[in-house]
C-alpha cells in the first residue's frame, strides 16, 4: 500500500532549546485508520502542528504524498484535510458557502460538488441550516460543518483532532461510518481521541505518545506486548493504562 504520511525522526516543539517532541517514527498508509492517543499535554497536538506546516521540525522529516512541504507546499497541503478541534468558520459565511469554498479549494468538479454537497447536509441533519450564518450555530453544528468541508474535499489524507466532542449521537455515527467509507476509498486517517473505545472499535492502528515519545504503535496486539499485557487479553484501554502510568514490565 502506498505510504500517505511519513514521519521520521521528528523531534520538535515551540522552542529549539526546549524540545517537546523526540525522535517520532510513524506512517500512515493508504486505507487505514490510526489513532493517536496520549494523555493531556503528550504532544499530540504539536506532532499534528507539525504534520500541517504550522511548526518546523528542529530535526527530522515529514512528507504528505511523497513530498516536503518545502519541496512542493502546493501539493502537500492540498493533500490533507484538517478537522481541528474548536471549529473555525467565517461568521458571516453561510453553511452552504463554507461547503462551496472548501470545493473550490480542493478543485471538486461542480457536478460532483453539488451531489456530494446535498448528500453531506442530509446525512449531518444540517439541510435546515444551509443558509444560517455559522455564527447562527451550535457549537456541534460548527464542527459538522467543519467535518463535511472535509469529506467534501476527499483528500488523500484526513487529519482529525478530538472529532467526538461537541457531535451529537447521530453525528458520531455518521462521522464514524463516513469514515469507514473514506478509508475503503482508499484514504489515510490520522485521528485524535481521548475516548479509547471508539478509537480501539474503528482504527486498524494506534500510536501511544507519552511525554512527547512514542510508548507504543501498531495493533492491539503490539500496544499489548509493549504494555507488558499478555497476548490476547486486555482493552486498548487496559494497555494504554500501563503504558502512560509506567506501569509497563
Ligand atoms: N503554544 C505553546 N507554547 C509552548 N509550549 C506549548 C504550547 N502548546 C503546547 N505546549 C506544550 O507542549 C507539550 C505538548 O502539548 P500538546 O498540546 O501537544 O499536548 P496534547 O497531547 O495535544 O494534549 P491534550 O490532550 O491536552 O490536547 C505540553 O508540555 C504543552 O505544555
Amino acid at each position: 500500500m502506498e505510504t500517505i504520511l511519513s514521519v521520521k525522526q521528528l523531534t520538535g516543539g515551540y522552542s529549539p532549546r526546549r524540545p517537546v517532541l523526540h525522535d517520532l517514527n510513524f506512517e500512515l498508509k493508504a486505507g487505514e485508520m490510526v489513532g493517536l492517543i496520549g494523555l493531556n499535554g503528550a504532544g499530540k497536538s504539536t506532532t499534528i502542528k507539525h504534520i500541517l506546516g504550522l511548526m518546523n521540525p528542529h530535526q527530522g522529516q515529514i512528507k504528505v504524498a511523497g513530498v516536503t512541504l518545502n519541496e512542493s507546499p502546493q501539493q502537500y497541503r492540498s493533500a490533507f484535510a484538517y478537522v481541528p478541534e474548536t471549529p473555525v468558520l467565517f461568521d458571516e459565511m453561510t453553511v452552504e458557502e463554507h461547503l462551496r469554498l472548501s470545493g473550490m479549494a480542493y478543485n471538486v468538479p461542480s457536478g460532483d460538488y453539488e451531489e456530494q454537497a446535498s448528500k453531506l447536509l442530509e446525512q449531518y441533519q444540517m439541510v435546515p441550516k444551509r443558509k444560517a450564518f455559522s455564527s447562527h450555530l451550535s457549537k456541534g453544528m460548527k464542527q459538522k460543518v467543519m467535518i463535511m468541508s472535509a469529506l467534501l474535499a476527499s483528500p488523500p489524507l484526513y487529519i482529525i483532532d478530538e472529532p467526538f466532542l461537541g457531535l451529537d449521537p447521530l453525528g458520531i455515527r455518521s462521522l464514524l461510518d463516513q469514515l469507514v467509507e473514506v478509508k475503503r476509498g482508499g484514504a489515510a486517517i490520522l485521528m485524535s481521541s481521548h475516548i479509547l473505545s471508539t478509537v480501539e472499535a474503528y482504527c486498524d492502528r494506534y500510536i501511544v505518545m507519552h511525554q512527547g515519545r512514542i510508548a507504543a504503535q501498531g495493533d492491539l496486539e503490539d500496544v499489548r506486548r509493549a504494555a507488558g499485557l499478555d497476548a490476547g487479553s486486555g482493552t486498548l484501554e487496559d494497555a494504554f493504562y500501563k503504558l502512560v502510568s509506567g506501569g509497563a514490565s
